[in-house]
């Protein structure tokens, strides 16, 4: 296991307007199973490599358990990076490939025999040692890169969009074998991943890359909870920001009087607050309560979205179905805002 810590990183590609990694300061900690999340271009398969030493960094430092690896070639690093197209050499069965590593590593013959065979076994690959890539499938492929970088049993665990091609069903399979191999071996890992979702089914702590700046990093409750700022709530899935006036422990807003929770952060102008965490409530005059109506009812399986207003300002809330099997649209009803769910942004 290797804690990795990145020191004002930055990465300016020739001819670009600004950095693709600008200033990042982060610590990975050793064990942890982090995510890199970020829209396209946000500058995480730059971070990646780097950590790889497959790019230098333009400035800043990039430490393995408290030392530099700037000088240290991508082998010496005891990182292994998985590229999202998996990059298995045609030409080499599903053995060979997994025991490619260790070869070059000149390892005795009998011992890459029994770690292959191990690394099949776990990665639920039996039967499939003498196939040739092209003869498996997305998810066996990519179960096999996988196998490939373990059996090396690096320190670090790079990976990058490990399952972007693969289709929804096989990709929650795939979060699910990463979990249990996080559990298994002792490696820190650090996943790029476009899809929150995903950064935060399997993490346990993410990064936040928007414009090649680190905008956040937190556990993945903390992005629900606690977002630093409107963009990253809003790339969180956040809909509802209300402008207002803070007033020590309230907020002065088109709703009323708000009471605010007592860790709401100083210098937030913006109420936020998350669709699913609206209460509808039978009775005016509980804490935080107002009238509001709905101008929309849209069913969504397991929840139901209602588009509300109240004096004039929209929001958004997600109910059980059950809740709203008797509303209408144009109905007033009574909704709720505890102060614990509602956060501040700048
Ligand atoms: N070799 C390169 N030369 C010049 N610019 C590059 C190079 N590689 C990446 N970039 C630019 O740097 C920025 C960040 O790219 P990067 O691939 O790190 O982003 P990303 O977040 O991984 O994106 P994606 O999710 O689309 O893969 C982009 O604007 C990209 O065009």
């Amino acid at each position: 296991m290797t804690d990795v810590t990145l020191e004002k990183l930055t990465k300016s590609y020739p001819g670009a307007d600004r950095p693709a990694v600008d200033n990042i300061s982060i610590d990975i900690g050793s064990g942890s199973l982090t995510a890199l999340l970020g829209p396209s271009a946000s500058g995480k398969s730059t971070v990646l490599k780097m950590i790889a030493g497959l790019l230098s960094p333009s400035s800043g430092d990039i430490l393995f358990d408290g030392r530099s690896v700037l000088r240290q070639p991508p082998d010496k690093r005891d990182a292994v990076l998985v590229f999202q197209e998996h990059l298995l050499f045609p030409y080499m069965t599903v053995a060979e490939n997994i025991g490619f590593g260790l070869k070059m590593r000149r390892r005795p013959k009998d011992e890459i025999s029994s770690a292959v065979d191990g690394m099949m076994e776990l990665m639920q690959l039996d039967g499939l040692a003498a196939r040739k890539p092209n003869q498996l499938s997305g998810g066996q492929q990519q179960r096999v890169a996988l196998a490939r970088a373990l059996v090396l049993r690096p320190k670090l665990l790079l990976l990058d969009e490990p399952f972007s091609s693969l289709d929804a069903n096989l990709r929650v399979e795939m979060q699910g074998l990463l979990r249990t191999l996080h559990a298994e071996f002792d490696t820190t890992m650090l996943f790029v991943t476009h899809d929150q979702e995903e950064a935060v089914a399997l993490a346990d702590s993410i990064a936040l890359l928007l414009d090649g700046k680190l905008r956040q990093h937190d556990t993945p409750d903390g992005f629900y909870a606690r977002p630093q700022d409107r963009s990253v709530a809003t790339f969180f899935g956040a809909k509802n920001f209300i402008e207002g006036q803070r007033q020590a422990g309230i907020f002065d807003c088109a709703f009323g009087q708000i009471r605010l929770p007592d860790n709401a952060p100083v210098g937030g102008h913006t109420l936020t607050f998350r669709p699913e965490n609206v209460k509808l409530v039978s009775e005016a005059g509980g804490i935080n309560s107002f009238p509001a109506i709905i101008k929309s009812i849209q069913f969504l399986g397991s929840q139901t979205r209602l588009q509300l207003t109240s004096s004039d300002i929209r929001f958004e809330a997600l109910v059980s179905p059950f809740s709203a099997a008797s509303l209408q649209s144009g109905q007033q009803v009574m909704v709720q805002l505890p102060p614990e769910v509602l956060w501040l942004v700048p």
